[in-house]
């Protein structure tokens, strides 16, 4: 029964594996969980931790994603996913769900959830993606009053307060060091240097800020989509793929209602879905049964 319903790592032990993580000489990388299958996924695959990305959870609630979900929303849907995987979960806390003192409940609230960090952005309320133009950041001190805020309120050591900054794409990469250097110094672990556009610009970061440092790759943004194995080089510590799977999973369904619609049968789409084995196996549908024998009853006739 261990192991099934929920994940059997603590969550402190998956705290301490992404601090180790982020310390080592290999980079940490999180894609995007949509739900806790996705995140199971990811485990199987081998990837070193996960992400809840506040762009894609906005996204499947049919919302933009400017700041209109709830530190209750997002924790519960986290919580879900830190509880169905071994691996350690970031999860992306927009601007802290309010004042100073917000961001410092929600240090709480998420270490409840057993996640093993956040990243907090210095963008004013409301937030829009860090690729989209447009965007407004709160000054630097105000900002520090967040992250200060936030790391008085960790109870765990060892859980990750990421402090992320929209900088570079308002007043230049300059100025978005410049604040990096000044989280770091209210307490932040780890830097997220959003919206950089090159390879350049991520070297030049890096040279320039002693502590980890997270690049985030989504598609269709501002920056080039750079290898795991080249950040890593660069001495980046962590990558996010955010909304990967969500949009890979959005492309399939599009194309497989078009395909009902247009010809009345899913047949020609169906070489392209998880087959029902496959989903059981990821479940681990099998084991349930050493659990409760009533609970295993399937049969497959034939490969599917
Ligand atoms: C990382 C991010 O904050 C997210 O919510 O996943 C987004 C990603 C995106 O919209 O592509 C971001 O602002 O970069
Ligand atoms: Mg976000």
């Amino acid at each position: 029964m261990s192991g099934l319903i929920s994940a059997t790592t603590s969550a402190a032990d998956k705290r301490s594996a992404f601090r180790a993580s982020l310390i080592s000489e290999k980079i940490t990388r999180l894609p995007g969980a949509i739900n806790p299958l996705t995140a199971k996924l990811i485990q199987e695959i081998g990837f070193e931790g996960v992400y809840v990305s506040g762009g894609a959870f906005s996204a499947a609630l049919g919302l933009p994603d400017i700041g209109l979900t709830t530190l209750t929303e997002v924790a519960a849907h986290s919580a879900q996913i830190a509880r169905s995987t071994d691996l350690p979960v970031l999860v992306d806390a927009d601007t802290g769900f309010g004042e100073p003192m917000s961001a410092a409940r929600t240090v709480t609230v998420f270490e409840d959830a057993g996640l093993a960090g956040l990243h907090l952005e210095d963008q004013v309320n409301p937030k829009r993606c860090g690729h989209l133009d447009g965007k407004a950041i709160v000054p630097t001190d105000e900002m520090v009053r967040r992250l200060r805020a936030a790391v008085s309120a960790r109870r765990d050591p060892n859980f990750v307060i990421c402090a992320r900054t929209d900088a570079a794409g308002i007043d230049g990469i300059d100025a978005a060091i410049d604040r990096a250097r000044a989280y770091a110094d209210a307490g932040a672990d780890m830097i997220f240097t959003e919206a950089l556009h090159t390879h350049a610009d991520f070297e030049k970061f890096r040279a320039a800020v002693d502590i980890p440092l997270l690049a985030n790759m989504t598609e269709f943004g501002k920056s080039q989509l750079i290898p795991a194995q080249v950040l890593e080089a660069i001495g980046y510590n962590a990558v996010i793929y955010p909304v990967t799977t969500l949009r890979l999973a959005m492309g399939a369904i599009e194309k497989g209602l078009r395909v009902i619609h247009e010809e009345g049968t899913q047949e020609t789409v169906v070489d392209q879905m998880q087959t029902r084995s496959r989903l059981y196996e990821l479940l681990d549908y099998e084991r349930y049964n050493e659990f409760d024998s009533g609970v295993f009853n399937f049969t497959l006739s034939r490969s599917q």
